[in-house]
């Protein structure tokens, strides 16, 4: 592996060494996923559960050529457990009507069903996304495992890495990205937080942008307040933590624009945790830099979920699924995360 596949994760794979986990892998017959599965089973630090009919497993293992010998298949359709899920899913969904016929029908679907996994305390982690959308792999999540006490709303970020030509990496944060469509200024504070948080474990010592296509009031409009009253909330909440917003993305990232728009930002040159107005400035500013900047893109880590559960992009690769595998399963040590 190169560095950057490397990036942080001598850290990561220490914890699971002192702690291993299981984690489950919600789409069995993906090749990407057995390719991570059997990388992950030849480790001794994480477990994978793949769900799924187990001849069909076998049968693209044997096929995309990879060793999944040893690993743990659980079919829906003939779990062993299947009453107590259903009974558990039933009250989980109480408010919502449920009958037991209907919830064992929506558990026979593989991310309702490895969503419950983790809910019954049977695996520690869970990722998904390989060919589930984002929305599907995440709202089992919402709706069983639920916000994590404190919390107002799951969001989520992505931890770019491009290895530097002199050796280390440079790394980012940007949230949200995947989850929360058009955040209000209340939420952007939880969302830049939590994004913080995330940055810290990966070892960013953040500063922060409250992104906009104004800087200090150079451009007008609903999204500039926002932006801008969500800056001036979160540095109230967090006197310590240097912020700016709202802000351009050239000026937030060079020195040179800096000096020109915003000499008097704290931040404005230097900024590594980047905060998004909404999902499409996210989510396609990370595929930018993902696929037109040479980053890698690790997530999106889902951001105030009670369980460690995440996502992957349909676009990604075994390796990436490796990556992701590892960061999911650490993060259930981790009580910060
Ligand atoms: C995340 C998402 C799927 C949730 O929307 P939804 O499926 O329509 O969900 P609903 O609004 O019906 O809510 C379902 C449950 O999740 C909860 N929920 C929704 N958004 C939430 C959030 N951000 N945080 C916490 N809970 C949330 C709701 O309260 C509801 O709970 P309940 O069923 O117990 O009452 C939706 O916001 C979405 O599609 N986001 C964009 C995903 C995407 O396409 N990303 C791009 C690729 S990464
Ligand atoms: C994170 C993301 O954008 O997911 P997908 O590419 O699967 O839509």
């Amino acid at each position: 592996m190169e560095e950057r596949k490397n990036f942080g994760f001598g850290v990561l794979i220490d914890i699971l060494k002192k702690n291993p986990k299981t984690i489950v892998l919600t789409e069995g017959t993906d090749p990407r996923i057995l390719e991570a599965s059997s990388r992950l089973l030849a480790s001794n630090f994480l477990h994978p559960i793949l769900v799924g009919d187990p001849d069909k497993i076998y049968e693209v293992a044997e096929e995309s050529g990879f060793n999944i010998r040893g690993s743990e298949i659980i079919n829906p359709r003939n779990f062993d457990r299947m009453d107590e899920m259903v009974e558990m899913f039933c009250e989980l969904r109480k408010s919502k009507g449920v009958t037991p016929e209907q919830a064992r029908e929506i558990l026979y679907q593989n991310n309702y069903f490895g969503t419950m996994l983790v809910k019954m305390g049977i695996a520690d982690s869970l990722l998904g996304g390989a060919t589930y959308s984002t929305a599907d792999t995440v709202r089992p999540a919402l709706q069983l495992i639920k916000t994590r006490p404190g919390n107002t709303l799951v969001s989520s970020c992505f931890i770019l890495v491009r290895p530097f030509a002199t050796g280390g990496n440079e790394v980012f944060a940007m949230g949200d990205c995947g989850i929360n469509i058009k955040p209000n200024e209340d939420e952007l504070v939880e969302i830049a937080e939590e994004t913080v948080r995330c940055a810290r474990i990966f070892g960013v010592d953040p500063k922060v942008a409250f992104l906009s296509y104004s800087t200090y009031g150079s451009g007008k409009g609903e999204d500039v307040d926002k932006m801008r009253n969500a800056a001036r909330k979160t540095k109230e909440r967090n006197p310590d933590l240097p912020i700016s917003g709202e802000i351009q993305f050239d000026a937030a990232v060079s020195p040179r624009v800096a000096k020109k728009k915003c000499p008097q930002s704290e931040v404005a040159g230097n900024a590594n945790t980047f905060i998004f107005p909404d999902i499409n400035a996210g989510n396609i500013g990370y595929k930018i830099a993902q696929r037109m900047g040479n980053f890698s893109a690790y997530g999106p880590i889902l951001l105030g979920l009670n369980s460690p559960i995440n996502d992957l992009s349909r676009g990604c690769t075994a390796d990436e699924v490796y990556s992701m595998a590892i960061i999911t399963a650490a993060l259930a040590d981790n009580k910060d995360a």
